[in-house]
């Protein structure tokens, strides 16, 4: 996969496509609710499974009953990539399982 540096058009279209994440500085965000600190700690041992997967990663905060993440790509110079944006579609395809919104 591409690790170029996307236009910010090409990042705003990817975000059209991501309900919740959004562009914040240089890295996409998304901060999930969840019903409770478990269940917020289940997503993020999920979400860092599928990190490990795509060998990918977000810097991941577990909070009381949130997830927040926030990632761009270190081999692109810290910018975002279509990388960023296949972890992103990657999370939000499991989040609402654990009951996030
Ligand atoms: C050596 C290892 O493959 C690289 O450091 C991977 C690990 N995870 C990564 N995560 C992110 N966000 N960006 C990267 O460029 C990156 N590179």
């Amino acid at each position: 996969m591409p690790t170029e540096p996307l236009s910010a058009d090409d990042i705003e279209a990817g975000l059209r496509e991501l309900p919740g994440w959004q562009l914040e500085g240089d890295r996409i965000t998304r901060t999930y609710r969840l019903p409770n600190h478990f269940a917020a700690a289940g997503l993020t041992v999920h979400v860092a499974q599928i990190q490990e997967e795509l060998n990918h990663h977000s810097d991941l905060t577990l909070g009381y009953n949130t997830v927040a993440l926030a990632v761009n790509s270190h081999d692109a110079g810290g910018a975002v990539t279509s990388k960023d944006l296949a972890l992103a579609a990657r999370v939000e395809a499991i989040a609402a399982g654990h009951g996030a919104r």
